[in-house]
């Protein structure tokens, strides 16, 4: 795979200022597969004064513009799928079919999305005799994780361009490459120059440039609590906005009496796709006291039969998690789920048979865990569920709510009795008999998983400003 030892600003493929040479690391080999350099505070200046001098002119464009410019961002990306699904699949582990279709194609839906709110969003309203008019808020730094990698900066990239911001991308460290190509795409659109930009980088070296920079207006941040904690930190001083996509531990109900057979498959898929690294995974499984033996045995199976293996080949399997650090945590929390006493009902500690190499967990199942548990507790991040046992309707909501996290929550079960529920989850999307997200709804967090609120026009909301205009006013960008 191509190394990237440059950074892209302002319209320039250029060097760092001092930055040193990171290995990517295959997670099915163990290998190097590819090269960044990571960033310094002083490619983070370069990168926000030309992201600053953009502004003045892109700040100003106009929705046709804007429309024009994401409509050849949409052609460029669609012609560099394949390309950015090989180096998720190879630089984080994802399965080629999935990294193609769920991966880089979410590409194609959060831009297309950004393109359709854009077409016709409110930029003014009239109040009265005034007006209220919304704003690009300026430049904004966009900080990702790795575990959906395209998803993430795309879902940001798209509003934050339909809104009129100029951008600094900070990928994850983990998942460097699949972001260089898109800054490709990015010049291969002819976005103008320091609009989009660029820099590579790890958490305590260029993320905290940025938290801390004062020629930035937002932090658009997803990745861990514990990360998005420290950015707020470190933006306070210079009063920046910071927009927060955070962990989750996400509770899936199955209402008591529902068929078991009907009501499990989706929540075992919502956890083993990309091998339990997604935020929104529905990892705790909630099931009546009545049901709870019978779910386990039924989920142990379907966990068995998944299989696992390499994600360069086509398949139903999952691939490896993305780093020893990760797999090391994974081990740690399944030894924690054991020692506290919850029943190992498939998988366990170690590799599956026959894996020997590469960061490869076993699809892992505890049933009887109770709240007080770590690993009802604590985001896992890999291919291992925890079923938990209810009393009553109001035990479950109970259960579901009892976590820092309030990201997502799944409902499986007869609808009139699940709408019963939905008022009373604190979780920033619910999702009742469904699965996947949905790219024009809202997505984001309540409590300890979030601030902020990302696609189609709640995403273009949240990169502006609000000016208030008291008097005679007509605006020219409507
Ligand atoms: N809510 C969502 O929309 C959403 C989506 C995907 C992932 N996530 C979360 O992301 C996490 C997994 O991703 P990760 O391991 O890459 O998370 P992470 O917090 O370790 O890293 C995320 C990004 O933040 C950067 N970073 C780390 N420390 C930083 C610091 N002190 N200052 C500035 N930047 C810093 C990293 O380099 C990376 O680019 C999980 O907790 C997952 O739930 C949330």
């Amino acid at each position: 795979m191509k190394s990237y030892l440059q950074n892209y600003i302002d319209g320039s493929w250029v060097d760092s200022e001092g930055g040193v040479g990171h290995p990517v690391v295959s997670p099915a080999t163990e290998d190097t597969c590819s090269q960044i350099v990571l960033g310094t505070a002083a490619d983070v200046d370069r990168a926000v004064a030309a992201a600053r001098r953009a502004f003045e002119s892109f700040g100003q464009t106009t929705r046709e513009e804007r429309m024009a410019l994401l409509e050849r961002v949409i052609e460029a990306y669609k012609a560099r799928i394949p390309d950015i699904a090989e180096a998720i699949a190879v630089e984080m582990g994802c399965p080629i079919s999935t990294a193609s279709t769920a991966q880089a194609g979410s590409g194609v839906a959060h831009l297309g999305q950004a393109l359709a709110a854009l077409k016709d969003f409110a930029f003014s309203e009239s109040l009265g005799e005034n007006t209220v008019v919304r704003e690009p808020i300026g430049v904004v730094a966009l900080i990702t994780p790795w575990n959906w990698p395209m998803n993430q900066i795309v879902a940001k990239v798209g509003p934050c361009l339909a809104a009129g911001c100029t951008m600094i991308l900070k990928p994850s460290e983990e998942a460097p490459t699949s972001a260089a190509i898109f800054a490709e795409v990015m010049e291969a659109a002819g976005v103008p120059a320091g609009v989009f930009n660029l820099v590579q980088g790890d958490g305590p070296g260029v993320g905290t440039a940025l938290a801390k920079h004062p020629g930035i207006d937002m932090i658009s941040f997803t990745g861990s609590t514990r990360a998005g904690i420290m950015v707020a930190k470190n933006a306070a001083d210079t009063v920046k906005r910071v927009s927060q996509e955070l962990g989750g531990k996400s509770p899936n109900i199955i209402i008591e009496g529902t068929p078991l057979d009907a009501a499990l498959p989706g929540g075992v898929g919502g956890v083993l796709i990309n091998s339990g690294q997604s935020c929104v995974a529905p990892t705790r499984m909630l099931v009546h006291k009545s049901q709870h033996d019978e779910a386990a045995r039924m989920v142990g199976e379907m966990f068995a039969a998944k299989p696992v293996g390499d994600p360069m080949t086509e398949g139903p399997h999952i691939g490896p998690v993305v780093n020893k650090a990760q797999w090391d945590k994974i081990q740690g929390l399944i030894q924690k789920g054991i020692d506290e006493g919850a029943t190992l009902v498939t998988g366990g500690l170690g590799r599956p048979d026959g894996l020997e190499r590469g960061f490869y967990v076993k699809p892992t199942v505890f049933s009887n865990v109770t709240p007080d548990m770590t690993i009802a507790q604590e985001e896992i991040f890999g291919p291992v569920l925890a079923i938990m046992p209810y009393e009553d309707e109001d035990d479950a909501v109970r259960i579901a709510n009892d976590t820092p996290y309030g990201l997502g929550a799944y409902i499986a079960g007869d609808p009139a009795k699940a709408s019963k529920i939905v008022g009373k989850l604190r979780a920033g999307a619910v999702f009742v008999n469904a699965g996947g997200l949905v790219f024009d709804m809202p997505f984001g967090g309540y409590k300890q998983s979030g601030n902020g609120r990302e696609f189609g026009k709640f995403g273009i909301e949240e990169f502006l400003e609000i000016k208030s205009v008291i008097g005679a006013y007509q605006p020219e960008n409507a």
